[in-house]
Parts: structure tokens; sequence; C-alpha cells
């Protein structure tokens, strides 16, 4: 299992280790192009609104067959598709509506009389001035339909998904992963955009355009990656196990490594993807054994997987985890498709990267229990905000670490100050010392160890003086 390193002055570094920062000069040279693109920004201007809209959402669901969604209600990923408008600070909800419809897969979006009823809506009220169709994408075709019908601008999940990233992508790394997300959205409207124009000849030179940006953030986060791996690597030494902290986004993962950890910095948020960089933070265990909790970007269904994959690379961190935490929000109407959302991802993540399953070193945590009468499942109730239920989660996560890490809790005689109790200091966490009761020139030491390192003691000093 692969380890991070991180710097000698234990001291400095447990204070707030951070790869990602958004300072890092080093790494903004990297990114100078991404603002350097005006044919881009016009672009992006267009299609991935910067203005405000007065929003109509549309939920649209299927009542049977292989498209419906079973783990979930109609009424419940409404509720998160107005979320989604409201995270876009510039916007307003001005109405809603839930519509049926027999399939996804029909040449006219909605039905006869379900696209006559929210014409009228949305024509009758004129501050509309966007609809927000809650499906991960449109096709063209129905993007170009719905445009006609509603006389407004259509937006997708892919779209709002984007541009909440947009607002939020400040780091050098996250900035990168969401430009290279818009390329292929903006690549399927300029297609869009092109039906029935009769000469292609703009269309060409946006499509060269995009692929070369494409090209340059591609090879600019490669060289962020072995720029970081540099970075891990300098911070040699003392290797810490590692506690990933994944979740449905507005779980409250943020708020959770905030309670444990003490950190006042971190700021948790009432939006979408508050958090969209991998960052480590230390904490300490019971025991005293000190771990790296990895913040992560949080998850969201139904959003094409061109969006998803732009995150693996962050996800790839906390996937190698020795311990995952899954952070389910116990308040949610949406807890259960939520769930099911999240280790689904996770097993397509694990199989297409080689990793082995992580289903076995899940702890799932119940957070926001201060909202909730009961807590069912097989899960930690905690309250990240109100502090409940952490000593109980710390005890679980201390179990698990100690278990994956093949480290053991043990109590030693050693003679008093002698090479023994250097070399134990040196290579293990003392958790307590006191005079051995029967022998003064002894003391007893609780330690924590890694079986390798138990193994080295034993050779260097109880095998070799047999
Ligand atoms: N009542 C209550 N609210 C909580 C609790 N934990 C977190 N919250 C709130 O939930 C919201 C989201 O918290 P975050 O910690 O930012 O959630 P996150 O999972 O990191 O969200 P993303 O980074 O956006 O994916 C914030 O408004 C928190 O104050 C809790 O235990 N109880
Ligand atoms: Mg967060």
């Amino acid at each position: 299992m692969r380890r991070f390193f991180v710097s000698p002055n234990l001291r400095g570094v447990l204070n707030n280790v951070r790869f990602v920062s958004n300072s890092d000069s080093s790494e903004s040279s990297v990114t100078d192009f991404l603002d350097k693109n005006e044919e881009y920004d016009s672009l992006a201007s267009r299609y991935l609104g910067q203005s405000s809209y007065n929003c109509f959402i549309i939920h649209p669901y299927v009542k049977w067959g292989p498209d419906k969604i079973r783990d979930t209600t109609p009424s419940n990923q409404l509720q998160e598709a107005v979320a989604l408008i409201r995270t876009l600070s510039s916007w307003k909800v001005i109405d809603t509506s839930i519509a049926p419809l027999t399939s996804f897969q029909k040449k006219m979006f909605f039905g006869k009389g379900t696209l006559e009823k929210l014409r009228s809506q949305i024509r009758g009220n004129p501050n509309v001035t966007a609809a927000f169709i809650n499906v991960a994408t449109l096709r063209n075709s129905h993007l170009t339909e719905l445009e006609n019908e509603f006389g407004v601008t259509i937006f997708d999940r892919y779209n709002i998904v984007m541009q909440i990233l947009r607002m939020h992508a400040i780091s050098t790394h996250s900035r990168l992963q969401v430009s290279l997300a818009e390329i292929p959205y903006l690549r399927a409207r300029i297609r869009h955009d092109n039906v029935g124009v009769v000469t292609g000849e703009h269309y060409d030179t946006r499509r060269i355009m995009l692929q070369d940006r494409e090209k340059q953030i591609k090879s600019a986060i490669k060289k962020l990656k072995s720029q970081r791996q540099l970075l891990r690597n300098r911070r040699t030494t003392m290797d810490f196990p590692v506690v990933s902290v994944i979740g449905y986004t507005n779980s409250g993962k943020t708020s959770l490594i905030k309670a444990l950890t003490g950190e006042e910095k971190m700021q948790p948020q009432n939006q979408l993807f508050a958090t969209l960089d991998v960052t480590f933070h230390a904490g300490q265990l019971p025991s005293k054994l000190k771990v790296l909790y990895v913040d992560t970007v949080g998850f969201i269904a139904e959003i094409p997987t061109s969006l998803i994959e732009c995150f693996n690379v962050t996800l790839e961190d906390a996937m190698i985890a020795d311990v995952i935490l899954h952070v389910v929000d116990l308040s949610s109407p949406d807890l259960q498709h939520q769930e099911n959302h999240v280790l689904k991802t996770l097993e397509s993540l694990a199989m297409n990267n080689n990793f082995e399953s992580s289903s076995d070193k899940i702890i799932t945590v119940g957070n926001k229990c201060d909202l909730v009468a009961s807590c069912k499942g097989n899960m930690i109730p905690v309250s990240a905000t109100k502090h409940l239920g952490l000593d109980v989660l710390q005890q679980e996560i201390e179990n698990a670490v100690l278990k994956a890490t093949d480290r053991k809790i043990v109590v030693m005689k050693v003679p008093s100050g002698g090479d023994e109790m250097r070399w134990l200091y040196k290579n293990a966490v003392v958790l307590d010392v006191s005079a051995d009761q029967h022998n003064s020139d002894f003391q007893q030491m609780k330690i924590i160890v890694t079986k390798v390192k138990l193994d080295q003691f034993k050779s260097y000093f109880i095998e070799n003086k047999c």
C-alpha cells in the first residue's frame, strides 16, 4: 500500500498538511494560458453563462421501464435541483414542476400534454429567463426543441454543475480540472449551434481552438502531477496512516475533519461542491497515533461521465487511503440514493484503476444526527457541528487504522535509558512509560508499532542476544 510522506519537522507539518495550495507560484505559472484566450472566454461566457437568471426548474421523471430511478423519488430529486440552482448565487428559482415522461429516448422530449402545460407556465410568466431541465445531459435536438417551445435559455445538469465548479475552483489544480471538464460540453454546444449553418468555417476554427486548449490543459495537469509527486517525495522520513473522508456533496465531510482535527481554518459551507481540492489535515487518535485526514470533492448523481472523470484524479489519493470514512447526511430525505450512488461510483473507480476493492476499509458515518430522531443502518451516528459521537468514531477509526496498517499496541519491558528505549522512541509511537514494579532497572513501555518495526526490534535486541 502506498504511503504519503511528510517532513521530519513534525510539528510544522502537523499544523496543516496541505499539498494543494492556492498560492503556489510554481503551480500558477502552469495555468497562465487559461486566462489568455479571448476566443475561449467569449465561448465560455456564452455557454457556461456568467449572467444571472430567473429560473424555472423542471424535473422530468420516467414513470416505469428501465430509465426509472428506483431508490429515490421525483420530489427528492427536485429538491436537489433546487439546491443546485441556489448554489449559483446570482440565480433565482421562480417556479418548479415535476414532469412525467415515458422514456428519455423519444424524439420529442416531453409528451404533447406535458409540453403544452409547461409552455404555458413558462411563457405565461414574463419573469422567467431560463429553464433548468434536471437531467444529466440534453441531446442537441432536445435542446433546440425546448428552446423553441419555451422561448428561454435551456440548461441541463452538466451545465449547472460546470457553473458551480467554475465558481468554486480557485487552486491551480482544480481550475485545470474544471477547464478540462468544460471542453466536451462546449464541443457539443458548438456542434449544436452549427446545425443548419451553411458554412462550417467558424465551427472548424472553434473546434480546433478547443482541441488545442484540451491538449494544453492535459499537459499542464501532467506537469503539475509530477511537481506534486516531487513535493511529496521531498517530505520523506515519517509515514502516517491516511484516512480519507468521502461522501455525497454537502454531507459534512469538511465539517467532520474540522471537528476531528480542531483545525479552525477549515470552512464548511452550505453549498454544493464547496470543496474542490484534495487537502490533507493532521489529527490524533485516542491512543495518540497521528493520522492524516484527506478532504475530498463531493459526489453527485446524474452527471455525465466526462465530468466525473475529471475528478477521478483527485479521488485517487482518497482511494489508496488505509481507511475510508464514508460520510452520509442523515437529515437528507435522499439518504439511500446518495449512499448507493457513492458506493457504486467507488466500485467502478476501483475497477477502472485496478485498485483493490475498498469496501472492507469503509466506515460509514451518519452525520447531522442532531437533525434526526434516530439513526438506522450499520453506521456510526455523529454530529460534526454539535460534536456528538466523535469519541466512538475516533475509537472505530483507530481500530480500523491499526488493523489496516498492521500496527499493534504492545507493552514491553526494557532497560531504563538503554538502546532499546531510544530505538522505540524513534521507531514507534510511545503511549505510556512507567517504572517496572518488580525491577527498578527496567521500564514498562506501551507503544504502537508496525509489524515490520516489531520484527526489526526483535532481531536487533532479542534474537541477536541469544
Ligand atoms: N446540523 C448540522 N449541520 C451540519 C453538520 N455537519 C455539517 N453541517 C452543515 O452542512 C453543510 C455542509 O457542510 P460541509 O462540511 O461543507 O459539507 P461537505 O460534505 O464538505 O460539502 P462539499 O465540500 O460541498 O461536498 C454546512 O452548512 C455545515 O454547517 C451537522 O452535524 N449538523
Ligand atoms: Mg467540503
